[in-house]
């Protein structure tokens, strides 16, 4: 990485420096000749460039009269079942249309709460319920092709808080680049974006989030749009790129987002209060009242076009977005102040505000809607494309091309073991600080300590002492790991969402990963605890049963984190599914075969379900054998196998312990597994 570029350097792609011309001039980016990703001969850094800056497939995306709508709840509660009544549906979109071409940036504008992420979310293919109206990309629906060729960034940024800036581009590259590019060629990649998104000074600080400190809210903005850039995005959707974000790195974001359309591709970003500066680096805007919208062309054109229906604004020097947005949200020149009205006044001023609103919509369906019907129903030749005729004229660069597409046509970029092994080790480093940290350490170690103390040198003659310790054993170690495990989903679940709905891996490779990931930890803490507390606790000093005795503690631990992830991807809800499983470990623990002996028929069976009963079984089976006896009274000797609590256990064949936890293993991890493919 070069020492000297400096934040300033920002951005350095090739079209940062150009004029703002029509879109109609800029398509010349994508003309085949120039979109080569790879052609021999040329050095690393070129190649890079052709990759990053011009559309490999470029894009027309086309909606037409899409309708978005909601079902409330009254608040009204069903006497019998606690539900609430629905309330008539509610528009959240309504009737808007629209066309973009490669080259074009266009805004979408409107107050707050007047659907400018549901429209993004819905043209990014990832709005679910009840959407009508059509959305096209280069005249065909939404598919798997298009998903890969288009980047989403979501206002709120989904990024691993604990991996440095460059570590999360170099890991979103190796999982998302096509897998013909080498291993080497990513990370360039990835270290090419640092570059291009300015963000070098930065490269080797952690993202933060929550209470991690880290980069500032602008870089951490570049950094997901850098992770959408990275597959070089034929489209590109963002929702709020600049929300929070001082005036200047705003403006830097806008002058990315223009030099990215630039280079072929079709850019749409909501924006929610852009100052005239980033206004005028919009080609088109569109711009939402409560869902209809008022306006949608050129963004030059909107206070000549508000000015032809009567809307002019109160002085020469107006923000055009901030009349927009005055417009949207039904103010015009004439309309009061706040301070200026009483209770009264108010109520008129609503009334007004909204036939303001309805005028609007009015002109907009009367005036730009036919026109903009008519552009959207038109055929666009197909030549932008590499499918096109143009491209079948063109020489050997084109083969490259057509290459370079039908990798990212694939249903995944990468081979299942790739994700798996990228997936692990940016799990292992993202979580390395949790799964190693002192608290945890500390707590494993302090209790087995002060549980080798409480049972220290225990003796066969205190069986009922020695048999409380192993059953200590199998609830710790039910309890400990179920609870860890059961957040593991509900965290993830934000990131797991956005990187399923880009395409980049199978949900079997990152359940894998997330898996073997966790097991180091996993296994390590309980290894040391029965150690220490196993030669403490003065159970039997025979080297095969201590390795029994760790090797079904770990065997429940597996389980019982099995039982944790399929909790927690169930109810994908932290606090229900901690509240959940205190209930089944109080249960486990209860009919675990300790405390109650005698537990009434009707309702033995729930130590069946327990994992910690299996557990616990087979580690009073493995500890005492049938000749062992302990003193049940002055001078009496027994059998431990006639001990009470030992007695009601039934031991008898180990094997089907093991294959009751060995099911168990397996149908929890299945259980989890199924439950987060219908994320
Ligand atoms: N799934 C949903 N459930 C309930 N309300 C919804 C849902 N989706 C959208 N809405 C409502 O639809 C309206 C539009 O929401 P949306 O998030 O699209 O607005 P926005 O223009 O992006 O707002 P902001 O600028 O504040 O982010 C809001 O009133 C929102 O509460």
């Amino acid at each position: 990485m070069p020492p000297n570029e400096q934040e300033s350097s920002f951005p350095k792609t090739p079209g940062a420096n150009q004029s703002v011309t029509s879109p109609v001039q800029e398509t010349r980016f994508s003309s085949p000749s120039h979109v080569t990703p790879c052609p021999d001969g040329l050095s690393h850094q070129s190649r890079q460039s052709f990759v990053l800056r011009q559309s490999l497939r470029p894009i027309i995306l086309k909606f037409e009269e899409l309708t978005y709508s909601i079902t409330s709840q009254t608040g009204k509660r069903s006497y019998w079942f606690g539900s609430q009544e629905p309330k008539p549906n509610r528009f959240v979109l309504n009737g808007v249309s629209g066309i973009v071409k490669p080259g074009e940036l266009l805004a979408m504008l409107g107050p707050s709460g007047s659907g400018k992420t549901t429209l993004v979310t819905a043209l990014a293919g990832r709005l679910h319920g009840k959407l009508s109206g059509t959305v096209s990309y280069n005249e065909e629906p939404f598919s798997s092709a298009v998903k890969r060729k288009t980047g989403f960034v979501t206002q709120e940024d989904v990024i691993y808080p604990h991996l440095t800036v460059l570590e999360t581009l170099t890991y979103t590259a190796l999982l998302r680049l096509p897998k013909e590019l080498t291993r080497k060629e990513k990370i360039e990649q990835a270290e090419t974006v640092v570059s291009d998104l300015g963000l070098t000074r930065c490269c080797n600080s952690v993202i933060g989030g929550g209470l991690v400190r880290g980069i500032s809210g602008g870089e951490r903005k570049r950094v997901s749009i850098g992770q959408e850039m990275l597959v070089n995005p034929s489209l590109l959707l963002l929702d709020e790129p600049t929300s929070g974000l001082d005036s200047t790195t705003a403006a830097r974001i806008v002058s990315t987002l223009r030099t990215l359309a630039r280079g072929g591709r079709t850019v749409v970003t909501t924006i929610h209060q852009p100052s005239s500066r980033l206004y005028r680096m919009f080609d088109k805007v569109l711009v939402l009242s409560e869902g209809s919208p008022i306006y949608s062309g050129d963004s030059g054109r909107v206070m000549e076009y508000f000015g032809s229906i009567g809307f002019q604004p109160g002085s020469n020097f107006v923000n055009p977005a901030d009349f927009v947005l005055d417009l949207a949200n039904g103010i015009t020149s004439d309309t009061k102040q706040y301070d200026q009205v009483d209770i009264n006044g108010r109520l008129d001023r609503l009334e007004e505000q909204n036939s303001v609103k309805q005028s609007l919509i009015s002109s907009y369906k009367k005036h730009l809607y036919p026109p903009l019907k008519e552009e959207v129903s038109r055929t666009y030749p197909q030549d932008q494309t590499v499918n096109g005729s143009r491209a079948k004229s063109l020489t050997s660069n084109i083969t490259i091309v057509v290459t370079i597409c039908r990798l990212y046509e694939d249903r995944w970029p990468t081979s299942w073991w790739m994700q798996f092994s990228v997936l692990l080790k940016r799990g292992l480093k993202e979580r390395s600080h949790e799964s190693f940290s002192g608290l945890r350490i500390f707590m494993v170690m302090s209790v087995s300590i002060l549980s080798g103390l409480l049972w220290w040198h225990s003796r066969v003659a205190h069986i009922q002492d020695q048999v409380g310790l192993l059953f200590f054993f199998s609830i710790f170690w039910g309890f400990f790991p179920l609870f860890n495990a059961i957040f593991t989903f509900p965290q993830e679940r934000p990131m797991l969402i956005k990187e399923r709905s880009s395409g980049i891996y199978r949900l079997s490779s990152y359940y894998i990963a997330r898996i073997v990931g966790d097991l180091p930890m996993e296994l390590i803490l309980p290894t040391i605890f029965v150690t220490i507390t196993y030669w403490m606790g003065g159970l039997k000093p025979s080297l095969s049963t201590f390795l029994l005795t760790l090797m079904i503690v770990l065997y429940n631990v597996l389980v019982a984190q099995g039982v944790g992830l399929a909790l927690g991807a169930i109810l994908m809800d932290a606090k229900k599914a901690a509240t959940l499983s205190s209930v089944l470990m109080l249960v486990f623990l209860l009919a675990g075969g300790y405390y109650i002996q005698h537990i009434p028929g009707f309702i033995a069976w729930l130590k069946y379900i327990s994992f910690s009963h299996y557990c616990y079984k087979l580690l009073v089976e493995v500890q005492y054998t049938w000749d062992e006896v302990y003193e049940c009274g002055p001078g009496l000797h027994c059998s431990v196998m006639d001990y009470e609590g030992i007695k009601n256990l039934r031991i008898g064949n180990m094997m089907w312990d093991v294959l009751a936890l060995a099911l168990m293993l397996f149908l929890y991890r299945v259980l989890a597994y199924l439950a987060l493919r219908n994320l």
